[in-house]
């Protein structure tokens, strides 16, 4: 159970994944960790609860990774076991090289062993082995002449970017596709992401494969006959091959969003730079418009033929030009408020906005082709790692028919749609905002 048809339908059950301790690792070095500013991490833990209170409040279920990951695992032994078999394979144990030999002689290798790690995991606590699993340590053991006989020191691969539930995978009219970060820092952030999905009854229909790249970002649901996806710094026209060769987009068409010349940090997915507000009205980054501009963007469409293979069928076309075409008005966001994250809306649905830059919110609250609602919050301290409501999130599940019911996740009689069905695990789960 899974899957969105548009960014404008109803928003019922999202991915989120509060700062904590990663984060705290990521803020020593920020630049290294892919964020753009120092990060206060009080201010984004507070900002963040203000961000899911107000999902709350608007009837939606949210599911919160750390959370998700400890469920169950005080009543459930299955619950425990897998939670420690994710942590036994984001902890590695190793013995420093040079004294690999010595280190086997005098009998140590038993301290670098599976059997001594699920020892260890076994007497830990749900949260110490979500810690584990959100930084992913390893430990390098050398030989000591007194005591324990054994000496560690340690590295970690902090999880840094795991708040940005929007990357890992794209979720389509099909259902949820694992995606391929490019960057090395977030690389074990999808196997997190898919055991939540998996432990809360989402099933994942796929999973990009080496070499392609896709994150998040750089897609949006359009509708049963369109969809958007941005190639560019993060996500490759590999991966854009391999889901139209296995129709994970769902749609008949695909508009194929090139950044060929910008491929910048600032605007490194579509979402940074692109949103939806309704059917008919969408947010554009200003200062990449135009044919003649260095940075444009543009689209190829690709169209679903009889035989079910997609053909490319129209290239190059101007992105605004390619809207207008879609008979889609715009409301233009200018590079000041662009970079922050002015554009990085969240679409709760049915013309439902959360904006995080107050220009913007009443800039798109007074627009003519807008007549939704618009509620800004503050994000200043995610936005310092890069990304913002809409990066934050995952919407894994949205209500075609547009219902603003508040869903309790055990069943939606509106729901008649084939393709979805009742979700298992997570009608149990008891989050904060259960
Ligand atoms: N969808 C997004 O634009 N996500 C933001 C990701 C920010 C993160 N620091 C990154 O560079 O990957």
């Amino acid at each position: 159970m899974s899957g969105q048809s548009h960014e404008n339908d109803s928003a019922k059950v999202i991915f989120l994944c509060c700062p904590s301790l990663p984060k705290f690792m990521g803020a020593l070095h920020p630049a290294g960790a892919l964020y753009a500013q120092p990060v206060n991490l009080k201010q984004a833990i507070d900002q963040h609860q203000a961000f899911r209170a107000l999902l709350k409040r608007q009837g939606i279920k949210t599911l919160e990774v750390s959370e998700v990951l400890a469920h169950d695992t005080e009543t459930s032994v299955n619950a425990r076991m897998d939670l420690e078999e994710l942590a036994a394979k984001s902890l590695i144990y190793r013995a420093e090289p040079e004294c690999l030999e010595r280190f086997k002689a005098l009998g140590g290798e038993y301290y670098i062993s599976e059997e001594y790690k699920r020892l260890v995991l076994e007497a830990m606590s749900s949260d110490q082995l979500t810690d584990i699993v959100k930084t992913f340590p390893t430990v390098t053991i050398t030989h000591s002449t007194r005591d324990t006989g054994v000496s560690a020191s340690y590295s970690f691969q902090p999880l840094t970017n795991l708040v940005f539930t929007r990357d890992q995978q794209v979720t389509t009219r099909k259902g949820i596709v694992l995606g391929r970060p490019s960057s090395v820092q977030r690389e074990h952030e999808v196997n997190v992401m898919e055991f939540c999905f998996r432990k809360m009854g989402f099933p994942t229909i796929d999973r990009i494969p080496a070499p392609a790249h896709l994150e998040g970002g750089d897609f949006f649901p359009a509708g049963d006959d369109l969809c958007f996806i941005g190639v560019g710094l993060r996500t490759d026209m590999n991966a854009v091959e391999y889901m139209l060769k296995k129709d994970l987009f769902g749609t008949r068409r695909v508009a194929v969003v090139r950044d060929d010349y910008d491929r910048n940090q600032d605007r490194m997915h579509l979402d940074c730079v692109f949103n939806i507000l309704s059917p008919d009205c969408v947010l554009l980054y200003e200062d990449m418009v135009g044919k003649n501009n260095p940075i444009l963007r543009q689209v190829d469409e690709y169209v679903k033929k009889e035989n079910g293979q997609y053909a490319l069928e129209r290239s190059n076309i101007e992105f605004s030009e390619y809207l207008r075409g879609e008979g889609l008005s715009i409301i233009f966001i200018p590079a000041k408020e662009q970079l922050q994250y002015g554009c990085n809306v969240l679409n709760l649905g049915n013309k439902n906005i959360v904006a995080v830059h107050p220009t913007t919110a009443r800039r798109i609250a007074k627009a003519p082709c807008f007549d939704g609602n618009v509620e800004f919050i503050n994000m200043s301290a995610i936005t310092a790692m890069y990304g913002a409501a809409h990066c934050a999130s995952q919407v894994v599940y949205r209500d075609v028919t547009g219902s603003c019911e508040k869903w309790d996740g055990f069943h939606n009689e509106l729901d008649s749609s084939p393709r979805r069905q009742v979700p298992t695990a997570w009608g149990d789960y008891i989050g904060n905002n259960a």
